[in-house]
């Protein structure tokens, strides 16, 4: 699967066309989740769709997803813009970002430094890079690339030797454990635990994929994830700011 979106990815560069400039001052990412408002830090991800479950909300609208994660009390947001697997756009960035006050992920799969200057452009605050799908030397010119432009980069890995191999070339301050394995789709929220000695002091560890209830959340936690990164379970409900509420054990 992750394949066959990179391949994609690459036919969609080379139709790429500079967005117009959304005017989006940049929010600091990092420092949000550095500062959580609860014991865990908390990224709401908006989310139509995935290839794994197909459509996830029906009834589906960036801007009051979004502003109802911030009245949870979410810490970031992330939004999904890739279309042809996710039904994600650039615009729902632009949107979600306007109608909170929240920081902003940019989810897609970055494959080229034209889609970090798109993904400025948009309004985006942080970047997602994926380990499993660049090669450590470019992920390292991507993460610097992005820095440059005011924004923060999660460095998302599956496997502690590919974490291994991008931490001789960079120290990201964000790493993200995709609980998913991209080629089965199986979840398991125990994988934090494996990353816990290789985290640089001072990077945050975001335990991404597959969490639904406040259990999840604890043992998240007791793995040493400093923050969550939540999406479908919270998409699934009607209401987005009950949902955050319901998964912190805050309402039944
Ligand atoms: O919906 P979930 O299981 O809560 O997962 C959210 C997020 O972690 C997931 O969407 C994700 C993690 N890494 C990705 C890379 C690309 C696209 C999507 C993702």
């Amino acid at each position: 699967m992750l394949s066959q979106i990179l391949d994609h990815k690459k036919t969609e560069i080379l139709a790429y066309q500079k967005p117009e400039d959304q005017k989006l001052p940049k929010r600091p990412f990092y420092q949000a989740l550095k500062n959580p408002k609860r014991t865990i830090g908390l990224i709401s991800e908006v989310k139509k769709a995935s290839p794994s479950k197909g459509i996830i909300k029906d009834l589906f609208s960036p801007e009051i997803h979004a502003k109802q994660y911030e009245l949870g009390g979410a810490d970031c947001l992330s939004v999904l813009t890739d279309s042809k697997f996710f039904k994600g756009e650039n615009s729902y960035l632009s949107l979600a970002k306007r109608e909170t006050s929240l920081p902003v992920l940019r989810k897609d799969f970055i494959v080229d430094h034209i889609q970090i200057e798109e993904s400025d452009l948009i309004g985006a605050d942080a970047i997602l890079l994926i380990g499993e799908a660049l090669d450590p030397s470019l992920l390292a010119e991507l993460y610097h690339h992005a820095k440059e432009r005011g924004m923060d980069a999660l460095v998302e890995v599956h496997s502690v030797q590919i974490l291994e191999r991008i931490l001789k070339e960079i120290s990201p301050e964000l790493i993200g454990v995709n609980n998913r394995d991209l080629t089965t789709f199986q979840t398991d929220i125990r994988r934090a635990g494996e990353f816990t000695g290789y985290i640089p002091d001072g990077s945050l560890l975001v335990s991404e994929s597959g969490i639904h209830t406040k259990a999840d959340l604890d043992a998240v936690k007791e793995f040493g994830a400093h923050a969550v990164l939540v999406g479908e379970s919270l998409m699934r409900h009607q209401d987005q700011e009950q949902a955050i509420r319901i998964l912190f054990g805050e309402a039944e």
